[in-house]
């Protein structure tokens, strides 16, 4: 039996792998509950905030000497303005970036409406592409072999899982598997940071949800927020510093309001949700910048991982 020392002298040696994989699947295929069975328990809260989170991780999942990286693709609604436009580029572009593309169907409801439209749109992926069968344990098994014949007939996929992601069932046979087609190369994310990453962009999003809550008529939407500091405090608690970017002074100063009362009521509005996600008591710290146009600044978009919209 290899004691620690050899146990930690193995990993070093051993070679890493990271990648990201693509999970898409229509609204309640199980998305979520899939990411918190593969990834356990903290950063897989951020599954909650699903249809308004904008961050692209969803979780990061380790198994053995691999780090795999789930990112969301957000669902694929009609842009308007140029930040919607850069996420959605940036929904098929990630999948595009991603080493396995995941596409999650509910097999008791089969192939609906936007399972059908994401088939379509799957041949333009280059990559490895996967068909997992969720909740399989609502349906018959005849009907599932028959599903799962009918969609690789639609599309010749390189594999197809059949799980039950509510209680498990396959589902660490596919982190198995995931694991060994992520490519080789160092992990992206220390381990000690994993819980975190995902919490940040979270967080960021929730003040951001507040913050146009209450000031949707008066701000641009290319207002955002980052998360500059999360920092877990001896007591349990956790401070948080994040920053939100306006586009110019008098938009400043209606984040602000009188004698700060908007930001002070956009502040503990996120402090509870974000201490309700995070599971801990949390002191949020917002500050006001002014960062002029960034909304039309390509460099911008990098920084958040999103594509620049060109010439649309
Ligand atoms: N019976 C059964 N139910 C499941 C299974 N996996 C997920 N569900 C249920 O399906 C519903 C939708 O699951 P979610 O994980 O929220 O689905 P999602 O795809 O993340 O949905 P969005 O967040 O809307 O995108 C929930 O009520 C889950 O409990 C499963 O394996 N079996």
């Amino acid at each position: 039996m290899a004691d620690d020392s050899t146990t930690a002298a193995r990993e070093a040696t051993a070679e890493t792998r990271c990648g990201f994989v693509a999970l898409i699947g229509a609204p309640n295929a199980g998305k979520s509950t899939l990411i918190n069975a593969l990834v356990g328990t903290k950063v897989s809260i951020v599954s909650r905030k699903v249809q308004t989170t904008r961050a692209l991780v969803r979780g990061i999942a380790m198994e053995g000497t691999a780090q795999i990286v789930f990112v969301d693709t957000p669902g694929i609604f009609q842009p308007k303005r140029r930040l919607d436009r850069a996420m959605v580029t940036t929904a098929w572009g990630g999948a595009g970036d991603a080493d396995v593309v995941c596409l999650l169907v509910d097999a008791r409801r089969g192939l609906d409406e936007e399972s059908e439209r994401i088939l379509a749109k799957l041949p333009e992926l280059k990559q490895r592409k996967i068909l997992i069968l969720n909740k399989i344990d609502l349906v018959e098994r005849s009907s599932l072999l028959k599903l799962a014949a009918d969609l690789n007939a639609r599309l010749a996929f390189d594999e197809t899982f059949m799980i039950a992601a509510a209680n498990g069932d396959g589902v660490p046979h596919l982190l198995h598997k995931l694991a060994g087609f992520m490519p080789k190369g160092p992990w992206l994310y220390p381990e000690d940071q994993i819980s975190d990453a995902p919490l940040r962009m979270l967080a960021a999003e929730i003040t951001r949800e507040k913050l146009f809550e209450r000031l949707h008529d008066e701000l641009p939407y290319a207002s955002t927020v980052e998360t500059d500091q999360w920092k877990e405090l001896p007591d349990g608690s956790v401070r948080i510093e994040q920053t939100i970017f306006v586009e110019r002074e008098s938009q400043r100063k209606i984040v602000l309001g009188k004698a700060g009362q908007t930001i002070k009521a956009i502040g503990s509005a996120a402090r509870a949700e974000i201490a309700e996600v995070a599971e801990a008591k949390v002191h949020l710290f917002l500050f006001v910048k002014v960062r002029e146009r960034w909304g039309d600044d390509p460099e911008r978009y990098r920084e958040m991982g999103l594509e620049f919209p060109k010439g649309r």
